[in-house]
């Protein structure tokens, strides 16, 4: 795992443990004893620490994490370096991260490849870096780039750590060659400058102002994550004790944290995101054995808001776009506005000037779908009504080429039925993308019975390659997402019950949550719940009124119809579920008394009798409800794997990612504690059949080794 040998009175030690040549134990006994060896050796003039393949070590290998480790540890391995007699340069490119990044702040040396990048990631994982980060960059650095970078992960570029003093020198060419050059140009100088645990941080003086500042910034922004803050502890700490007394600290910040349920939700994530880019099919087919075609054109038809959304999505990725829209007006109004969202993008910094004009110049707009006959990929964008959508790919079908894939953005919709008006069934998808589709990380992709494992593998790469994390799932009424949320439906009888709504969206905004539900409501329009609503009420020929709290056979909500009724569509309007400051533009929600008198004066009607509820039954309502479904659609092969669920959840409902996401949440609470409340919860509203139990979840409680779906119990110590 580290190769030794010497060349020009050089000892080499490079380190190979692809992919990322992470810090696993074989590679911290390779560098110790590499080290040792060197140092011994009166043939050896200097050490240099090189990574084989594309990059330094990322960091210590994430993996361990979750197994009982072994010595030697990263630091012990560090102070080895340090304390040689030879000089050690590290030789930086790819991602020096992590672990990667203190071994080279325990060399005497650091020499980066132009295009390298250093940074501190662990702050992602719910951690800081343990291994002396805390304590030797700000020595570096000073204490304000250090905390910075420490407690936002960012990576930062050659160039920039050469200006931070990260870095001695930046290099292009042949590393090792120019990491010799470079050594042999400080050969003989004393060592003892070189160590950072002799050296003190510069403005060690200011800790507490910068403290104080830096503190303010993060619980503003990072609301109930522990890392940054702990990472600004350890800095303080940097700053105010004798080095040893520093990394002492550290070592106790980090163990707290590593033994913490953020940091277990956070290293899962980091892997579930991954897991989630694999895929297989009930057939065989799979992300390892199916290629992706190439997508070099492409169609969106429906220029509405989701529809302009997709098409800047395309656009930016260089992905040239025909945007199709009936409409004349509407297609100038979104050529119009495509065109100031990407100025928008440009004066916050995220595309330049000229990047914006080769956006525009890949995008033309058409009046019929006649132009799309030679796309590679057609992503139909209208609104959500079946006939509709089978009309449109029943042209499609005839114009386009019949390699292209053609594809609904549909939220809800059966992929089989849109495919089945087709004469190519197998080239039929769902991409599901998420409002606003050109800012929401998250694509939904669907696969029906006919749809190909190349369709599936081309959209799954399409997604990657236009920057989205791509999750797979099977087609059925709302798939993964739309089929799984029950906390607005939950919340509603909350508030039939005894809540209010800003009750509700202070405890889901305290659970993490960047909003509560009815804010949310407010904010996308309370008219589109009622139309989803009307279409299907008209479906089961039903007819809705203010009173209605039942249909076939299941507990329904008037609440939001009496809003609508009202005029109270939400934020566009100036009042929703809550009121709003239209006069002075102000998006605030503001607690409105009349519809707290409209909740009592509804439940009056219906005789419902309020009670008190707490937080506790809050939570419990709105994400047991939640996962129980989750449950089910894993038994139903929706979705392959918890993970795939968890991802949809942090990127196309903003779940704190330091929860993990509902299905690892409730493995975190305990499923049997998760299992018991949803049965307890059956009995208490035998009406909606989301409470009925999932026989998975049962099967998973009472006989968890039969049960091959429990992966996510991998990354923590599971309260089953
Ligand atoms: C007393 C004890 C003290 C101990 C102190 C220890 C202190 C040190 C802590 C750390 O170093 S924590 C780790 C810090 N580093 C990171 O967080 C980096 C994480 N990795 C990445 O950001 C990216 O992977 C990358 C390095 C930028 C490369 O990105 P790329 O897109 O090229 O590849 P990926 O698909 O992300 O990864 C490929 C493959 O590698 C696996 N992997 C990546 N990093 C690690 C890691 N640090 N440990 C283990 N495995 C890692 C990743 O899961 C992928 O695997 P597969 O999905 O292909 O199986």
């Amino acid at each position: 795992m580290v190769d030794y040998r010497v060349e020009d009175q050089f000892a080499i030690l490079e380190i190979n443990n692809p992919p990322v040549n992470a810090l696993s134990l074989h590679v911290r006994e390779g560098l110790l004893n590499g080290v040792l060896r060197a140092s011994a050796d009166n043939n050896v003039k200097a050490i240099i620490l090189i990574g084989k393949g594309k990059t330094f070590p990322s960091g210590a290998d994430i993996k361990e994490f979750s197994r009982p480790g072994k010595a030697p540890w990263l630091p012990e391995v560090g102070h080895t370096i340090e304390s040689s007699n030879k000089p050690v340069f590290s030789a930086l490119h790819g991602t020096a991260l992590g672990g990667g990044l203190e071994i080279a702040l325990f060399s005497h040396y650091r020499i980066a490849e132009k295009t390298a990048k250093v940074g501190f990631p662990e702050v992602h994982l719910g951690l800081l870096p343990g291994a002396e980060g805390t304590i030797r960059l700000p020595r570096l650095t000073g204490l304000v780039i250090a905390m910075e970078m420490i407690t936002s992960g960012r990576q930062v570029s050659a160039k920039e750590a050469l200006k931070f003093g990260i870095v001695d020198k930046v290099v292009e060419g042949n590393l090792l060659k120019e990491t010799k050059a470079f050594a042999k140009s400080v050969l003989g100088q004393p060592l003892e400058p070189r160590k950072l645990s002799l050296c003190g941080v510069k403005d060690a003086d200011q800790v507490d102002k910068y403290y104080e500042a830096a503190l303010k910034e993060l619980l503003k922004k990072y609301r109930g994550v522990i890392a940054p803050v702990s990472c600004l502890k350890s800095i303080r700490g940097s700053a105010q004790l004798p080095y040893k007394e520093a990394a002492e600290l550290e070592r106790t910040l980090f163990s707290e944290l590593m033994s913490g349920a953020q940091s277990a939700a956070l290293r899962y994530s980091f892997f579930a995101e991954r897991a989630a880019s694999r895929w297989n099919l009930p057939n065989g087919a799979s992300s390892a054995n199916s290629k992706p075609l190439t997508i070099k054109s492409a169609a969106v038809i429906g220029a509405g808001t989701m529809g302009s959304g997709i098409a800047i999505c395309l656009i930016r990725s260089g992905i040239p776009v025909i945007l199709v829209e009936q409409n004349e007006k509407m297609l100038e109004n979104a050529l119009r506005n495509i065109g100031y969202i990407l100025q928008g993008s440009v004066k916050l910094g995220r595309m330049t000037v000229d990047q914006r004009s080769d956006c525009l110049r890949i995008l033309q707009g058409a009046a019929s779908i006649e132009k799309l006959k030679d796309v590679d990929i057609v992503i139909e964008a209208v609104y959500e009504n079946l006939k509709l959508k089978q009309e449109i790919f029943e042209k499609l079908d005839k114009i386009c080429k019949p390699t292209a894939l053609l594809c609904s953005n549909t939220s809800t919709l059966d992929i089989d039925l849109i495919a089945s008006v087709t004469s190519k069934p197998d080239r039929v998808a769902g991409t599901h993308f998420f409002a606003p589709a050109y800012i929401m990380k998250l694509l939904e992709n669907i696969y029906g019975s006919k749809t190909s494992p190349i369709t599936v593998a081309t959209i799954m790469d399409l997604g990657k390659k236009i920057g989205k994390i791509s999750v797979l799932s099977k087609t059925c009424d709302g798939f993964i997402a739309n089929r799984m949320n029950k906390i607005g439906t939950e919340a509603a009888f909350l508030v039939e019950e005894g809540a209010l709504p800003h009750d509700i969206d202070q405890v889901l905004e305290d659970f993490g949550m960047p909003m509560g539900v009815f804010k949310v409501s407010d904010l996308s329009g309370i008219d589109i719940g009622w139309s989803i609503r009307q279409e299907m009420a008209k479906k089961q020929g039903i007819t809705l009124t203010l009173e209605t709290h039942y249909v076939s056979g299941e507990r329904y909500s008037s609440l939001a119809d009496r809003l609508y009724n009202l005029g109270r569509l939400g934020l566009k309007t100036g009042k929703g579920w809550y009121r709003y400051n239209n006069a002075s533009n102000s998006r605030k929600p503001i607690i409105d008394p009349d519809v707290t008198d409209m909740i009592l004066n509804h439940c009056e009607k219906l005789r419902i009798k309020r009670r008190q509820i707490s937080p506790q039954e809050i939570i419990e309502r709105c994400l047991y409800a939640t996962v129980n479904e989750g449950f089910k659609i894993l038994e139903e092969g929706v979705a392959e794997k918890p993970e795939d669920i968890d991802i949809v959840w942090q990127y196309g409902f903003s779940f704190p990612r330091y929860r993990g996401g509902p299905m690892f949440y409730a493995s975190q609470v305990g499923l049997k504690k998760v299992y018991e409340r949803i049965c307890y919860y059956h009995e208490s509203f035998p009406y909606s059949k989301h409470w009925l139990p999932s026989d998975l979840l049962k099967k998973l409680v009472s006989h968890p080794n039969e049960v091959p779906i429990n992966l996510w119990m991998n990354y923590t110590n599971s309260k089953l």
